[in-house]
Order: structure tokens, then C-alpha cells, then sequence
């Protein structure tokens, strides 16, 4: 068995997994959480993948986001990978809370040292996925999947559904950092990650891919208006909302809800909204 479980925790009816195995994408062993929920012990379920932000481990979510009631009720197997490598010990991985360590922004750097490291992005889509199919293949039903996330994991999982036609059944987002070539946090992590070719960025950023997406979004996007990060002008969901309306691509919801901050309180509130769009496009039968 190429993993090694670090705890197993019965909850909502289902198990949740704390894991660590190995990934070539990021030649480091990686942290994974899963939640199998009750149904995954007599059939293949469907997968949610969760990509957390800034500062984050896979526990932030597992521990306070309270998805599990909901991925529970409606048969979602859920995966919470870890928001960067970690034990590399790079020259300023480590010197700031925004960039390196837990702070990867889901993409495959091209800037030394991070090359060949920080391809956080091939972790998601190739190494999770070819992991969960080769041990976990017999409960999820890995080809059937969505994505979600919060801020940083909230850029993850738009820019990893937009690029990857087909990927992903939906996508969802909590307070995403929606254009980050137009924010200090995206051009902090670009200039680090991909050196300074401005216009090569513009293939990490949600408000420059969704450009290019033709069909239907089935993308929801809550945001609060309490939140201090979106009135600093890290999150810029306007901006994606304008761009998707100019594109005239339909399935995008963007909510804003009153007073809402950043926290894990505001994700725990609208969880049930979020598992309940992806069910919805990863479950036939009757509509929810
Ligand atoms: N350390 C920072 C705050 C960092 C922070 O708020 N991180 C958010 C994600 S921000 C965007 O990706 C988060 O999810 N934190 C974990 C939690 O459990 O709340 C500071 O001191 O300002």
C-alpha cells in the first residue's frame, strides 16, 4: 500500500481519512484527507475535491468547514490535498504566510527554485486522481468529479475547471481570488512562481480563462461583504462576473452575502449550497 493513514475518524455516518503518499509532481510526501461517505461501502460514489487557501492544511476544512453532513446526505466522497509541499526547505518558501509553503496557488511553477516542486497543479489533476482510482477505486468513482474551494483554493478550483474542459462536472468557490494578475497576492505568488512575463500569467487567472470557456459555467460563487480580504481588493469576483457576462457564458451565480467575513464560519453556512451544486451535476436521477 503506497500511503500511510494517520488517523481514521467515523463522522456523519462516514469515515474520514488523514493520509500522507507520495507524489512525483512535487517529489515530496503529500498530506490528503478523504471523506467516504456511508454509501461508498456498497457502491462507487461520486468525488468532491476541496482546495483550501492560504495558510491551510487539509484539517481547516475537515475540522470547521461542516461538510460532511451534506457530502454525507447526498453519497459525495470528498478530498481535501494539502495546499503545497512541504519539507523542501527552499530558499523563501518559508519567509512569508502568501507565498511557499501552504500558499502555492494550485499552479506548476516554471521559476527556479520552485520548478519542478511547487506543480501543485499536476498534483491536483494527475497524482490525486491516479492515487484515489489505484486505492480508493473499489468506493469512488474517481472519472465523476467536481471541484470546489475557498480563496486561494477557490483560484485553485476555477482555474483547474476552466483549463481542463470535461475535468470536472462543476466548480464552486468561497471568496476566490478571482483575478490575481490584478491583485498584490496573485502578482506576489506570479512574479515568485513564473518570473516576470506579465502576459504569461494571464493563463492562471479565472477572469482570463473564463474568456475563453464556451457552454455552460455551472459555476456558484459566494462572497461576503464583510470580508476585509475582498475589501482590500484581493478577491475581485466583480471582475470575473463582468468578464463571464462580456463572454455572455451562462451558469455563472455569484452571491454576495450581507456581512459575511473570510472565516471558516461564512464556508460552514453555505457548505450545504456548495455540496448541494455539485451533487446536482454528479448525481442523475431525481433532481435536487
Ligand atoms: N495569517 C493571515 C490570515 C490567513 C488567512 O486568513 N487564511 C485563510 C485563507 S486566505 C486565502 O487564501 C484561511 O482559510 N485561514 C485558515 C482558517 O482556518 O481560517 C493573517 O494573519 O492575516
Amino acid at each position: 500500500m503506497s500511503y500511510t493513514t494517520n488517523a481514521t475518524i467515523h463522522t456523519m455516518g462516514g469515515t474520514l481519512l488523514k493520509l500522507s503518499h507520495p507524489s512525483a509532481s512535487t517529489t515530496t510526501n503529500m498530506a490528503l484527507s478523504i471523506f467516504l461517505p456511508p454509501q461508498s461501502s456498497s457502491s462507487k460514489v461520486p468525488l468532491l475535491i476541496y482546495l483550501s487557501g492560504l495558510t491551510c492544511s487539509p484539517d481547516n476544512c475537515t475540522d470547521k468547514g461542516f461538510l460532511h453532513r451534506w457530502a454525507s446526505s447526498h453519497g459525495l466522497a470528498v478530498a481535501y490535498p494539502d495546499t503545497s509541499p512541504r519539507g523542501l526547505n527552499l530558499p523563501g518558501e518559508s519567509d512569508s504566510w502568501d507565498f511557499g509553503v501552504a500558499a502555492s496557488f494550485y499552479i506548476n511553477a516554471t521559476a527556479e527554485p520552485f520548478k519542478g516542486k511547487y506543480s501543485m497543479e499536476d498534483y491536483v489533476t494527475k497524482d490525486l486522481p491516479d492515487f484515489l482510482a489505484r486505492e480508493f477505486g473499489g468506493k469512488i468513482d474517481v472519472a465523476n468529479k467536481s471541484i470546489c474551494g475557498h480563496s486561494m483554493g477557490g483560484h485553485g478550483a476555477l482555474t483547474l475547471y476552466l483549463k481542463n474542459p470535461g475535468m470536472y462536472k462543476s466548480v464552486s468557490a468561497w471568496a476566490p481570488i478571482s483575478n490575481p494578475t490584478q491583485c498584490p497576492w496573485g502578482q506576489n505568488a506570479f512574479k515568485g512562481y513564473f518570473g516576470g512575463d506579465e502576459e504569461g500569467w494571464k493563463k492562471h487567472d479565472a477572469t482570463e480563462l473564463v474568456k475563453g470557456w464556451k457552454g455552460d459555467l455551472k459555476c456558484l460563487v459566494d462572497v461576503g461583504t464583510g470580508d476585509n480580504f475582498y475589501k482590500q481588493g484581493q478577491l475581485l469576483p466583480e471582475n470575473l462576473e463582468a468578464a463571464a457576462k462580456e463572454t455572455g457564458l451562462s451558469g455563472l451565480t455569484m452571491r454576495y452575502q450581507d456581512g459575511y467575513d473570510h472565516s471558516y464560519y461564512f464556508i460552514s453556512t453555505f457548505g450545504e449550497d456548495h455540496v448541494k451544486h455539485a451533487a446536482k451535476h454528479l448525481l442523475s436521477g431525481p433532481s435536487l
